[in-house]
């Protein structure tokens, strides 16, 4: 079963998740030399800043020359525009750090160079060129994803339209034609790489995530993405909430 944490503060939510990276750090590099990250957009971000950059503790004990991160979706525009999860990441997280840390953490962007229109032969370019960056062998140690009202993570959402997204067995990295949350172009991370992933967090907070969080938790609607990354991964996943976000769940099971 998944594992929930509800935390009163978006501080405590913080906190332990620094705790829970420290955990996963330590056994990702318990087997090899390398601790492969990907991050969602969103607010995750922000509490990103708060565990990385403002919990001392745990900015001390990150193995910055080990850590690679990587964009589990990212929306197709430059890295400077203020929709790029890249520069979100940049100015709230990476900008914040020190130097010495800024010049070991290893990040990877889009190649920005490849968008020139919406051509469907660019799409695919620049799908592809991020999918050949993607750790290869034992794919990612851990996943910290967002999740949005309607039950999309990544750039996987649940309508119909964009169920191609879903069905993707083969391809890593596809992209998102026409998303509902704009910016409309981006590509995505797919079930292959999500479900070939040590470990997998979700961190939902506030009150307009009540809704999909009774859908997730209660009804166990098997069409969000959200819920199929729950029952394909099981206990590798855990969900970082506060208590607004879980107010209107009524099962308490996964505590
Ligand atoms: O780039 C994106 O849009 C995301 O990766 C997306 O999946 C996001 O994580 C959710 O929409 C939750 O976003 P919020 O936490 O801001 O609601």
């Amino acid at each position: 079963m998944v594992k929930v944490l509800k935390f009163p503060s978006t501080e405590l939510l913080a906190t332990k998740l620094g705790s829970y990276i420290l955990e996963k750090q330590a056994k990702a590099l318990s087997t090899k030399d390398t601790f492969n990250v990907a991050i969602s957009g969103g607010s995750l971000i922000k509490v990103l800043n708060l565990c990385l950059v403002q919990d001392k503790e745990v900015n001390s004990k990150i193995a910055w020359d080990k850590l690679n991160i990587y964009f589990c979706d990212e929306r197709i525009v430059q890295l400077d525009h203020p929709d790029s999860n890249f520069g979100a990441f940049k100015s709230i997280v990476f900008d914040k750090l020190s130097k010495e840390i800024q010049d070991k953490i290893t990040v990877y962007p889009l190649n920005t160079s490849l968008i020139k229109d919406a051509s469907a032969a660019e799409n695919e370019s620049i799908a592809t060129d991020y999918a050949s960056i993607l750790p290869k062998e034992n794919g990612f140690d851990l996943l910290l994803l967002g999740c949005g009202p309607d039950g999309h993570t990544c750039s996987l959402f649940p309508d119909e339209k964009h169920r191609y997204l879903l069905e993707e067995v083969t391809k890593t990295v596809v992209w998102c034609h026409d998303s509902p949350k704009p910016p409309p172009n981006r590509i995505t991370i797919t079930f292959p790489v999500i479900n070939n992933t040590r470990d997998i967090a979700f961190v939902a907070e506030g009150e307009s995530k009540q809704p999909i969080m009774h859908e997730i938790f209660d009804l166990k609607k098997s069409t969000l993405p959200t819920t199929m990354i729950n029952d394909a991964n099981d206990k590798k996943v855990s969900w970082f909430v506060d208590d607004a976000a879980f107010e209107k769940v009524q099962t308490n099971e996964y505590y």
